[in-house]
């Protein structure tokens, strides 16, 4: 298996993009025609999503209390059936509708479907029922990118008893990159990237963003983003970036890059 991944990427190229729940909302026809460009000028295209505010609003609709530590939901049994329910049956045809209706054929999946997100507990005692991703089936993604087909990932995983765990978005898209050694991540947000002192940063190398968390200038969501962002990055994803849905904002790039 591991020719054929090798194969696979001397001849293609991969872009992970995960859209943040906050932007889910309303994708607008720029997402949809920056996307397709990708498409034409080659790239094999992967969609992972969130879903935090449609998950904010069922927990609320059905009194069921939840906090975030650190961007990560604490996630109880309670909370848990509603994440799942939320991003495997709303959120997740709703993003596989518009993108099959805008032309690019799509198909929703999430960490049950041919095990496609193995996953451990992150840390039981402080969150919950929340998932670190140990394994992506990336033979599946592959099959499906090879056949023109976006595969469109909800961030839920599964343990090897087959309990259901909640991801965060940003930590499976980082997970889903590192796994198929994109070319690039794009962490699709509602805001042009990390802002600093009311300004947006083109660029960000991680002793910045490290002191920038310390400061808490980076806080609440945008944490597991830039966590997440420097990991890939570390770990040889070429090209990792925190953007708008114009697909502008942040590059996070190596210390060695920014002189
Ligand atoms: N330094 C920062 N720059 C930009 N946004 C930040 C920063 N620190 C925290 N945030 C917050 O992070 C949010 C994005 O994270 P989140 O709401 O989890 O988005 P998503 O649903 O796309 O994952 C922004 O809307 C903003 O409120
Ligand atoms: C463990 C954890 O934090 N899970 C997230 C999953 C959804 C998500 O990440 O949504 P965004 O991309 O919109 O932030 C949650 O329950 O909100």
């Amino acid at each position: 298996m591991t020719t054929f991944k090798s194969t696979h990427h001397t001849a293609r190229k991969t872009i992970v993009v995960k859209l943040g729940g906050s932007t889910l909302e309303g994708l607008n026809e720029a997402f949809f025609s920056n996307f397709k460009k990708l498409q034409e000028q080659g790239y094999d295209m992967i969609i992972t999503h969130g879903g935090g505010p449609a998950i904010n609003r069922e927990l609320e609709k059905q009194q069921v209390d939840s906090h975030t530590l650190n961007g990560i939901r604490v996630t109880n049994k309670d909370a848990m059936e509603i994440v799942q329910s939320t991003l495997i049956g709303k959120v997740n045809p709703k993003l596989v509708y518009e993108l099959n209706n805008a032309g690019i054929p799509s198909i929703g999946l999430n960490g049950f479907d041919n095990f496609l997100l193995k996953a451990e507990f992150l840390d039981e005692g402080i969150y919950g029922l929340v998932g670190e991703v140990t394994k992506v089936n990336t033979d599946l993604l592959f099959t499906l990118i090879r056949n023109g087909i976006v595969p469109v990932i909800a961030c839920v995983g599964i343990n090897h008893e087959g309990q259901v765990l909640n991801i965060n978005g940003d930590t499976v898209a980082c997970s889903v990159a590192l796994a198929v050694q994109a070319n690039s991540l794009l962490l699709v947000t509602d805001v042009a990237g990390i802002r600093i002192d009311d300004e947006f940063q083109q660029l960000a190398t991680p002793s910045q963003i490290e002191r920038w968390i310390d400061e808490e200038q980076i806080y609440g969501g945008m944490i597991p983003k830039v966590r997440g962002a420097l990991n890939v990055l570390n770990q040889g994803v070429p090209s990792v970036q925190i953007v708008n849905e114009h697909l502008i904002g942040t590059t996070i790039i190596r210390e060695e890059q920014m002189r």
